[in-house]
């Protein structure tokens, strides 16, 4: 998988080197590239952005560096452009998943009050374009949901994650939250490891992490349970 960064803060995506996207591009599982939105200006000042049409408060991002940005990157049939804002689709991992399916994709990292629409508008004659939000709360920039997005997408790559069965059992793979973990000492400031998880019998030990991990979501996330799941009758069990 290809990926491409258009954003005025190149310096901002620096952590792409590090980490799960760092491993993976030494060993040749992806390709980064961060590009500074104003190589593609012309003026001495380096101009991204403009006052909004319309009037309001704020500053617009200018079309012409993205329009030449991806004339130049090639944009186009097998890529994806990911623009992160505030007004897109929220960022859930069946999104991450149908990302990570992709050739290629181009996230376009807005500032100010946001992109000119145009370029949008533009972008969807060439590409897919998918406009992601990471939630219902307001960044400064597009860079750090673009990072997030990054993330949850790169280690769902194939041969990414060293041990891909810890992929299965994460919070929202299976729809459901994850369940509570535990590890050595199993006493510690007078709290004992659940006696079923020390027990060595892995039915019992399967059933009480999927009662946990229904629990969990029941308490902190109804939303994610069907409604069919709350009302099928099976005791959710007490908590811990
Ligand atoms: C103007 O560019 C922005 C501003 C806020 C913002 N917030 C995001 C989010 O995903 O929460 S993406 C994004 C892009």
């Amino acid at each position: 998988m290809r990926l491409d960064y258009l954003t005025i803060f190149p310096d901002y995506l620096a952590p792409l080197g590090l980490s799960l996207p760092g491993k993976a591009v030494e060993s040749g599982l992806l390709e980064v590239h961060v590009h500074d939105l104003r190589q593609w200006t012309h003026d001495r000042h380096r101009t991204v952005d403009d006052t909004p049409y319309g009037g309001g408060a704020g500053m617009v991002m200018k079309p012409e560096p993205f329009g030449e940005a991806f004339a130049e990157l090639g944009v186009g049939a097998g890529t994806t452009v990911v623009f992160t804002t505030p007004s897109g689709e929220p960022f859930t991992q069946a999104l991450a998943a149908e990302l990570s399916t992709r050739e290629r994709l181009v996230f376009a990292c807005g500032r100010y009050e946001g992109i000119d629409q145009r370029v949008i508008d533009h972008a969807r004659d060439l590409a897919e374009v998918r406009e992601v939000s990471l939630g219902d709360y307001v960044l400064n920039g597009g860079e750090v949901a673009a990072l997030a997005i990054t993330e949850a997408v790169v280690r769902l790559l194939p041969g990414f994650m060293g041990n891909a069965a810890s992929l299965v059992e994460e919070s929202h793979a299976g729809g459901l939250l994850e369940y509570p973990v535990y590890t050595k000492p199993p006493a510690w400031e007078g709290r004992e490891v659940p006696a079923v998880l020390r027990s060595g019998d892995h039915g019992a030990i399967a059933a009480w992490r999927r009662e946990q991990a229904r629990r969990r979501t029941a308490e902190r996330r109804p939303d994610l349970l069907a409604p069919s799941a709350l009302e099928d009758g099976s005791p959710i069990v007490p908590a811990v």
